[in-house]
């Protein structure tokens, strides 16, 4: 088997803030294989942003510490020169972020910006560098390419700027692309275009994807793996359809109990996450967990279990001699810590 095109081990983020070290991220692993889609799940605030941004330390150091290997194609990203993590971020790695308005500069026309990216990138002449912008523009599906090329990001809808902000991240035909909730901030309908648009685009270019949402309905539509995060510690991992029809943990049975789409009431997890200056003993979820018990509470994170070929959790009742039937139970008068509610899909 060849080595995943990316491998994070240990991936650990730390803000210095007044309050104190807060740990973002707290030691997980993951891979991306080559033309593979990954998604990160997890409530708002788990880590899933610090923990993308962290692979080609697009984070802040400081008040940010990233610490850990990030091997991508054989080489510590980590480790690298900045000069040379550069060439990576350009070329080989490109990132699509929420918000295609505060990627985008307002002053200069959607094209000129493409095609100056793919001027920094290859040693391309200005005509080419247009009329591959417009190729890309097009391709992105964005109608009448060649006279959009002139307009200006505000002359575009929000979900047409996410298509150009897609076309710009194919101008160095990245091996890997990170899309950090590109959808997010756009009605549904657009949406499933732009997911449409990207299951496309990976196919056609053949790049793995690393996704992050907190939408579950999108991961059951894209992902072929998912690594389920909580409070900046991976709960469960494994492929989409598994982890879907037969969640392990109790922290993604309670996502997945939150999706209208999956038969779910729309609701919340009771409780909020730990504070990250100080999460608790045990696991990260144990205090919002109606199954918890003295074993949830104590030592670190429990360690990752296989529970089918692919699937691992992290969850003391699935340790040997132990029954995990027992989380299919309502436990007799379990309440979690806090009836707080906050939602489970904002
Ligand atoms: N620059 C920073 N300084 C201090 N703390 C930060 C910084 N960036 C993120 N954090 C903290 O790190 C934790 C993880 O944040 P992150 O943005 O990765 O969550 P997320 O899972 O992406 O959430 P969302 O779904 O809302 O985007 C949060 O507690 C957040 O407040
Ligand atoms: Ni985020």
């Amino acid at each position: 088997m060849s080595p995943p095109l990316l491998e994070v081990e240990g991936l650990t983020t730390t803000f210095d803030t007044d309050g104190g070290t807060l740990t973002a991220v707290d030691g997980i692993d993951f891979s991306v294989d080559e033309g593979e889609t990954v998604c990160i799940v997890g409530e708002s605030g788990s880590g899933k942003t610090v923990a993308t941004e962290s692979i080609t330390r697009l984070v802040r150091e400081p008040p940010g510490r990233v610490a850990g290997t990030v091997r991508f194609k054989g080489r510590d990203l980590l480790a690298m020169p900045d000069d040379e993590l550069r060439e990576v971020r350009g070329d080989d790695i490109a990132h699509v972020f929420q918000n295609p308005q505060e990627s985008m500069n307002h002053c200069y026309t959607v094209g000129w910006q493409i095609a100056e990216a793919l001027r920094i990138h290859r040693d391309v002449s200005d005509d080419e560098a247009r009329a591959r912008a417009v190729d890309l523009l097009d391709r992105v599906g964005i109608a009448n390419a060649s006279a959009r090329f002139d307009d200006y990001p505000h002359e575009l809808s929000g979900g047409q700027k996410q298509r150009a902000m897609i076309a710009m991240a194919l101008v160095g035909d990245p091996d890997l692309l990170i899309a950090d909730e590109p959808t997010t901030a756009l009605d549904v309908t657009v949406q499933a275009q732009i997911l449409r648009l990207l299951d496309e685009l990976q196919a056609e270019f053949g790049m793995g994807v690393l996704f992050v949402t907190h939408d579950l309905g999108v991961v059951a539509q894209i992902a072929d793996r998912v690594v389920v995060m909580y409070a900046g510690k991976v709960m469960e991992r494994g492929g989409v359809l598994d982890v879907f029809d037969r969640p392990a943990h109790p922290y993604t049975r309670r996502l997945l109990d939150c999706v209208p789409e999956l038969g779910g009431d729309g609701g919340g997890i009771p409780g909020t996450l730990p504070d990250p200056r100080d999460p608790p003993d045990g696991c990260r979820f144990a205090p919002r967990c109606a199954h918890a018990e003295r074993a949830c509470r104590t030592d670190g994170q429990p360690e990752e279990i296989d529970v089918r070929p692919g699937q691992r959790v992290s969850c003391v009742h699935y340790r040997d001699g132990r029954d995990p039937s027992v989380l299919d139970e309502d436990p007799p008068g379990a309440e979690p810590d806090s009836n707080e509610v906050t939602s489970g899909d904002d």
